[in-house]
């Protein structure tokens, strides 16, 4: 079983306006709200791509009951824990052109909510994997994805991270299976601006030094380079489209990864199915559909297990 954890889900409130003005009144073009947050952005996409996942994490109030009835509606399966105060957030996307984007802080997770979670997790099984996306609200300890691996280290569990900095890099010492920076998150880990290929190449090498197994470095409109634990390189342009909206491009990439090596076990495959997802996304108003990404992986879906 496939499981995603977001500390901090939203709902994404996504709207096309002509120019966004500050200081003044714009008017939309259009408008959708979405189940939003890393990690149910990932169990989405999976779901899209018929592989069945359970989303965890935490939501309140009645932003959070329409989250949890939005996923249910896109086929997600979700044991959320219930907060007792606040709401979910809502982060506003804004589209004049430009991608603007403005994420809430979310509501404050209490000690007993985040000992459920520990709860959730303890059931967790050999061979299952786990997928930590996302921001942590400020009220969390900064450490809490290390504490979560920690926990669970020795258990055969294998785990996806995508977060920046240092929640990131304190994990690294417990071996995740893989981790999708994009090459700036990757520069800023190391104080530096990344240019080439290569020199992301090197510094991807550097986190696996630090433990991590294979590591993604996504590139937006430039594609992606993959290293894997047995030092194997990909890289690749994505398909050329026209963008529509990105948001969720790099989760729909971590979804599309994980499908692709679990359907065929070879991290080629799993890498062009991430491209392909993530592109896919791109081009799109909302997270892409399968029929969009068989199109762009231009290749026989069954070869991917599709
Ligand atoms: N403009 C684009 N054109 C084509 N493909 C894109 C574009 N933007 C994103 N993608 C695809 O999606 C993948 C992930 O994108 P990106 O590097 O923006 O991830 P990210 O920074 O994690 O994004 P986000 O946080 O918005 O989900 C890229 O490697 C690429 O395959
Ligand atoms: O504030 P965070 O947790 O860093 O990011 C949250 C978010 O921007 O990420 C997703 C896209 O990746 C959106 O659905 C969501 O609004």
């Amino acid at each position: 079983m496939i499981y995603t954890v977001t500390f901090n889900p939203s709902l994404d409130y996504v709207i096309q306006t002509e120019k966004l003005t500050p200081g003044e009144i714009s008017r939309t073009a259009g408008e959708h709200i979405y189940p939003g947050g890393k990690g149910n952005n990932v169990s989405v996409m999976l779901s899209n791509l018929g592989r069945k996942s359970r989303a965890l994490g935490f939501v309140a109030g009645f932003t959070g009951d329409a989250l949890e009835q939005m996923l249910n509606d896109c086929g997600c399966d979700t044991d959320f824990i219930r907060l007792g105060q606040g709401f979910t957030r809502i982060n506003v996307k804004i589209n004049d052109g430009q991608e603007t984007e403005i994420n809430g802080q979310g509501p404050s997770i209490t000690e007993e909510a985040l000992q459920e979670l520990y709860g959730r997790l303890d059931r967790l099984e050999a061979d299952d994997f786990l997928v930590l996306a996302g921001s942590i609200p400020d009220t969390m300890p900064p450490d809490i994805y290390e504490k979560i691996m920690a926990r669970l280290d020795g258990r055969g569990i294998h785990i996806a991270v995508d977060a920046t900095k240092e929640l990131l890099l304190n994990v690294l010492k417990y071996h995740p299976f893989l981790i999708k920076p994009n090459n700036h998150e990757l520069g800023e880990m190391f104080g530096t601006v990344l240019e080439t290929e290569e020199e992301m190449i090197r510094h991807a090498g550097m986190l696996q030094e630090k433990g991590a197994r294979n590591v993604l470095v996504s590139m937006a409109g430039d594609g992606a380079i993959l290293v894997t634990e047995d030092k194997t390189i990909c890289r690749s342009q994505p398909p050329k489209g026209e963008v529509k909206n990105s948001v969720g491009a790099g989760d729909s990439m971590v979804a599309g990864f994980l499908t692709g090596w679990l359907n065929t076990g070879i991290y080629e495959k799993a890498f062009k199915l991430g491209i392909a997802a993530g592109s896919a996304t791109a081009f799109t108003s909302w997270l892409a559909g399968k029929e969009e990404i068989v199109e762009l992986l231009g290749e026989e879906p069954s070869e991917y297990g599709l």
